[in-house]
This record gives structure tokens, sequence and C-alpha cells, in this order.
């Protein structure tokens, strides 16, 4: 289990987060939507550390996430960037292969590279092809086997879709669903896609003014009001349409 606690996180005199309670079940998958500027990202970085709340706890395994929880808890995710966020100087097998590289020779970590690349569709004609040569929906699946290279526990996806067109979308939604079912592992999925989240989900948590305000199961979301602007059936809050 993966979860925050109370939860609030100021920037200035903008309170982000305002006291935010989420948990996700071991093999669960929760897409956490919410408009642009609503917290999103400020809520991953603080369950990645990247960002010290003011308040509020990280729980993992059902305890608060202390210093030395930090480094086992950091070993076992994985993480899906927006943009891929590959690395321009390393090839594609050496992207996948970047954290097994800290503790195997490079042939092992290859051949492992290599399986992941398969799981998403990629042959072994584009392991040593370097970042700018790929197309973004590419750039995208070599991302996907970078965050399951080490088999994590969890795994984070930050906007996935974002970016590729309906049909590459919609396969790497599929690809995503796959892998997180097969695996078992945990997924937090950040995405403005209400399509990837049919496919993605189990759950769906809504962030707004700082609070969840919608979480329930991804069969029953059409039937939720405050999901409506989400699924095209009302204007978003605070819309300003005229003239733009
Ligand atoms: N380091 C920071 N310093 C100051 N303000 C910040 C910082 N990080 C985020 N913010 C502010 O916090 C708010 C939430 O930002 P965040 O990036 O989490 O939004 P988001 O929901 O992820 O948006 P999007 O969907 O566009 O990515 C925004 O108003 C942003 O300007």
């Amino acid at each position: 289990m993966i979860g925050v606690r109370g939860l609030s996180k100021s920037f200035g005199p903008k309170r982000v987060l305002d006291g935010i309670d989420l948990a996700v079940g071991q093999g669960e998958s929760l897409c956490v939507i919410g408009q642009s500027g609503t917290g999103k990202s400020v809520l991953l970085r603080c369950i990645l550390g990247l960002e010290v709340p003011d308040s509020g706890q990280i729980l993992w395994q059902g305890q608060p996430l202390d210093r030395a929880a930090r480094g086992r808890f950091l070993a076992g995710f994985g993480m899906l960037f927006q943009g891929a966020a590959l690395f321009d100087s390393l090839s594609v097998w050496q992207n996948v292969a970047f954290r097994l590289r800290q503790r195997m020779p490079d042939a092992r970590a290859r051949s492992i590279a290599l399986d992941k690349l398969a799981r998403v569709g990629l042959g072994p004609d584009i392991a040593d092809l370097m970042p700018s040569e790929l197309s973004g929906g590419m750039a995208k699946r070599v991302g996907l086997a970078r965050a399951i290279a080490d088999d994590p526990q969890v795994i984070f996806f930050d906007e996935p879709t974002t970016g590729l067109d309906p049909i590459r979308a919609r396969a790497i939604d599929a690809l995503i669903r796959g892998i997180v079912t097969e695996t078992g592992a945990t997924a937090i999925t950040i995405t403005h896609d209400m399509a990837s989240v049919r496919i993605i989900g189990d759950r769906v948590a809504m962030l707004q003014d700082g609070r969840i305000v919608h979480d329930g199961p991804v069969a029953q979301m059409d039937h939720a009001p405050a999901l409506a602007a989400f699924l095209g059936k009302m204007p978003p809050q605070g819309a300003d349409f005229a003239g733009t």
C-alpha cells in the first residue's frame, strides 16, 4: 500500500495541497485527474520525496515513510516521465538498463533491457539507436521499458499519453494496463485523458482546490457529478470559452 495522509503544501500564500488523504492498495491502479495547476505534479513530487510537504505523511506498507524506509521505497519504484525524459547521450538499451548497470555486468543488463523492450513491442534492432532517432511513440515505449526494467512494486505514470495521437495513446494505455495486471504492481497515473483512465485505472481520484473531491471506481465514474466536466458533460469550472 502507498498513500498520503493529511498532506498539505503551499507555495507562498498559495495552498496547493490542503490536507490530502489518498491510499492505493497493493496491485491497484489509481488515476489522479484534475485541471492544470491543481497540484497533481506537486502531489507526485511529495510522494517521491522531491518536495517537502508542510504537513502530513507519505505512507508505505501501512507505515509513515521515514528516512530509513525511503531508500527501500525508492529502490522499488519505476517511473514513466512525461515526454519520456530519456538520457540523450545514452543509447536505447543503456537508457532501459540505466539502473541495472549499477549492479550487474553490461551483457546481463543488455539482455534484460532487450526483454523489456520486447515487452513494450520494440525489437532488438532499435537497441543501439540514440533517443534523437526515435519517434515520440517509440520514445514513450522506451521510457516504459525503463520504468519496468527493475520489476518495480510501484510504478508512477506522469501523463503517459501527452503528445501522442489517439491511436498511439490507446496502444500505450493498453501496454500499461497489461504490464500492471501481469506484474501485480501498484500503479499511480497522473493524466487529463479520460480514455486512458478507462483503460488504465481501477480507481479514479479528482484533485480540485487542493482537495480530493472524488475518489471511486472507474466502472462508476460516468455517474459521478464531480467528474462531469472531465467527461465532457459540462464546461470545466472557471473556464472562459468566450473568444478563446
Ligand atoms: N516550486 C514551485 N514554486 C512555486 N509554485 C509552484 C512550484 N511547483 C508548483 N507550483 C505551483 O503549484 C500549482 C500546482 O502545480 P502542478 O504542477 O502540481 O499542477 P498540475 O496539476 O500538475 O498541472 P498540469 O496538469 O498542468 O501539469 C501551480 O499553481 C504551480 O504554479
